[in-house]
């Protein structure tokens, strides 16, 4: 399922909108329906307004009913893996426990694995708003 996955977000990472920076990114995450959903990076002229590559693929699958991830793999063509920005770790949280793993890589075939508290300490989720 890693190999898929990984597989999965560099075919999505063909679909990257990126006149600004040329700098493609593709994910792809594994849903607990079972299904693979990916996205890519979409740049705007007014560059703040960008979608990530990780935010496409989740706000794809959250749309369409995804609660929870699995696993997310992100790709690039970077020396090492990618490094994945604040938010998107934060977007990631959202959707993710410590069982998900999330693959960060490049077009090299540089594999890091992360969990969710290795890749964001402290994450804040929902469930800190319970106070009791
Ligand atoms: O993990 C990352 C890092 C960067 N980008 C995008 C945002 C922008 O389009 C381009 C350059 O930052 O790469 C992603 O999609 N995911
Ligand atoms: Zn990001």
């Amino acid at each position: 399922m890693k190999e898929q996955l990984i597989q999965a977000a560099i075919e999505a990472r063909n679909y990257a909108y990126v006149p600004y920076s040329h700098f493609q990114v593709g994910a792809a995450l594994l849903a607990d329906d079972g299904k693979i959903y990916g996205g890519a990076n979409i740049e705007n002229a007014s560059y703040g307004l960008t979608n990530c590559a990780e935010r496409t693929a989740i706000f794809k699958a959250a749309s369409e009913g995804v609660r929870r991830i699995d696993a997310i793999a992100i790709v690039a063509d970077t020396d090492g893996p990618v490094s994945p920005c604040g938010a998107c770790r934060q977007v990631i949280a959202e959707f993710s426990d410590e069982n998900t793993r999330i693959y960060l890589t490049n077009l090299k075939g540089d594999v890091s694995e992360w969990s969710m508290s290795e890749i964001l300490p402290g994450y804040f989720q929902a469930k800190d708003m319970d106070k009791d």
